[in-house]
Order: structure tokens, then C-alpha cells, then sequence
């Protein structure tokens, strides 16, 4: 689906990336994992096509990003960033309505189709009621909630998330991830997102990829790499696995001996 080729990215004289080989299949759910500033937001900018490479590309279905026409490329992947500003006073419903226009070649104006997506995903993120809302007025969790669902009326095959469970009470992040691990599952869409709660991520995610902010990385199947030890040297903070039932919990030490 997605891979990367002798990738090297770096910010300002710090390489965060170096020489990543990298192969996301379809199907398959990541989570990216590391320190503040290890280089997670960068690298899914540089999948999405929103970032250039420092050397190396990004290939997506085997033909390199830079070939593929941008109006292709969102019908193939939707990007969810860190954050937003609204600048506009746009209706909840138009700000989704908007992720439809890749799919509008040829026309303006949205069809009943794309409504019945709209509000299809606006239900899944459980903010339909909040669909005549100026966005501007939406809390922060109403928001990233509007976002997610504008991502999932783009319906592409490859999803980017930065820190979809952002801002989200408890429920919602558990709902929120659940329905990304379920679009990969039951729709075989292919997931690669940030988080920073390793439980959460562990728990719906079937592939990790640890960055360690020096160039560093490591990818795997989460039993491979979402071990104590790995986690520990990759976070650089001791981290506990404790097993609960079939569930893995992850806990920081706070053992400062
Ligand atoms: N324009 C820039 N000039 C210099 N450094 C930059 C620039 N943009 C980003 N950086 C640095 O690059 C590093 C990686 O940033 P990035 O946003 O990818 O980190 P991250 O792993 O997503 O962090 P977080 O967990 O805090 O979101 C950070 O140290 C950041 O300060």
C-alpha cells in the first residue's frame, strides 16, 4: 500500500530518520511511537505528500508520490492533522461535505450522495446532531470528532491520522480508535497513526513503528516491538507491561531509584 525507500528526514542539523525501509500493507493498522519531537508528525506529513523528503521517497502502491496527480492522490489517502484553526464561518456539514470535493472531477456542487456520506460519518462520530453548528463554535473534542468524520467521507483506501484520540474524553478515544481498527479489519483500509497512550495503540493497532528521534527506528508486529525493554530504550523511560486477561497495559516506572 504504503512504503518507504531509503527515507531520510531531518529538522534543521537533527536527522529524525535515517534510511527507513518501510512497507505498510493493506489491511494492516500502525501506530507510530516515540519521544516529543522524535519525528512522528514529520514522517506522516512525508506520507501524506505534504512534506519532501530530505533523500529517499515514498511510494505509494508502488509508484512514488511525486507521480501521482494530486486529485488521485486524495482519493487514496486522507490525512487528519495535529491540529486546526478555522478561520471561516463554516456549517459542520459543509466543512465535511468539503472532503468530498476529490470526487468531484467534473462538478461543483455536492449530490445527495455525498450528504447521505456526510451524515453517515458525522453519525459514526456521533456529532450528526451538531451538523448546523459554525465550527468555530464546536468544543475541542466536538471538533477533532468533525475532523475525523470529514476523513471518513473522503472514504480513500489510506488513512493518516496525527493523534486521532487528541482532545477526546475517554470514551470517544476508545470509540474513535476502535472504528479506525475496524475500518482496517472489516474494510481492509490501511491505518498509520500517531499516539501517545501505548495501551490504546496496542490495543487496536496490529504493527508499531518506534522512532527514537536520533534517526533510529524499529518496525514490527506490536508483539515484536511493543515489548518493555524495546519501549523503554525508545522512550527513554523504564515502562512495565503488565498482561490483563488477553489486554497488554503499559505503565510508565516511576521507580526514581
Ligand atoms: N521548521 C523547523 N525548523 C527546525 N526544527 C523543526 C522545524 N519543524 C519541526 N522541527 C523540529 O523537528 C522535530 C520533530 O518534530 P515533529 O513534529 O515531527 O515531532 P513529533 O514526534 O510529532 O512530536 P510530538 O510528539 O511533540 O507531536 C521537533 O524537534 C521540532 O521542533
Amino acid at each position: 500500500m504504503i512504503s518507504t525507500h531509503k527515507l531520510y528526514l531531518s529538522a534543521g542539523q537533527r536527522q529524525l530518520v535515517s534510511d527507513l525501509e518501510w512497507q505498510v500493507r493493506q489491511g494492516e493498522c500502525w501506530s507510530v511511537i516515540g519521544r516529543n519531537g522524535a519525528g512522528k508528525s514529520t514522517l506522516l506529513r512525508a506520507l501524506a505528500g505534504l512534506r519532501a523528503p530530505d533523500a529517499g521517497h515514498v511510494a505509494l502502491d508502488n509508484r512514488p508520490l511525486s507521480e501521482w496527480p494530486l486529485a488521485e492522490l486524495a482519493r487514496q489517502r486522507a490525512f487528519l492533522a495535529q491540529s486546526r484553526s478555522d478561520a471561516f464561518a463554516y456549517s459542520v456539514i459543509e466543512t465535511v461535505l468539503s472532503a468530498r470535493h476529490p470526487y468531484h472531477d467534473n462538478r461543483y456542487w455536492e449530490d445527495s450522495d455525498d450528504h447521505a456520506i456526510a451524515i453517515k460519518s458525522l453519525e459514526a462520530m456521533e456529532v450528526a446532531d451538531l451538523a448546523a453548528r459554525d465550527v468555530r463554535t464546536l468544543s475541542g473534542g466536538e471538533r477533532q470528532r468533525v475532523a475525523i468524520a470529514a476523513m471518513l467521507a473522503q472514504d480513500t483506501p489510506l488513512l493518516l491520522l496525527d493523534e486521532p484520540a487528541n482532545a477526546l474524553d475517554l470514551a470517544h478515544q476508545v470509540s474513535v480508535m476502535g472504528i479506525v481498527a475496524r475500518l482496517c479489519r472489516e474494510q481492509g483500509k490501511t491505518a498509520v497513526m500517531i499516539g501517545h497512550d501505548l495501551t490504546l495503540a496496542h490495543s487496536v493497532s496490529s504493527h508499531a513503528l518506534l522512532l527514537k528521534g536520533d534517526g533510529r527506528w524499529l518496525a514490527g508486529t506490536t508483539a515484536d516491538v511493543m515489548r518493555a525493554d524495546i519501549l523503554s530504550e525508545y522512550l527513554g523511560h523504564p515502562i512495565e507491561v503488565i498482561k490483563h486477561g488477553k489486554r497488554s497495559i503499559f505503565i510508565p516506572n516511576e521507580d526514581t531509584q
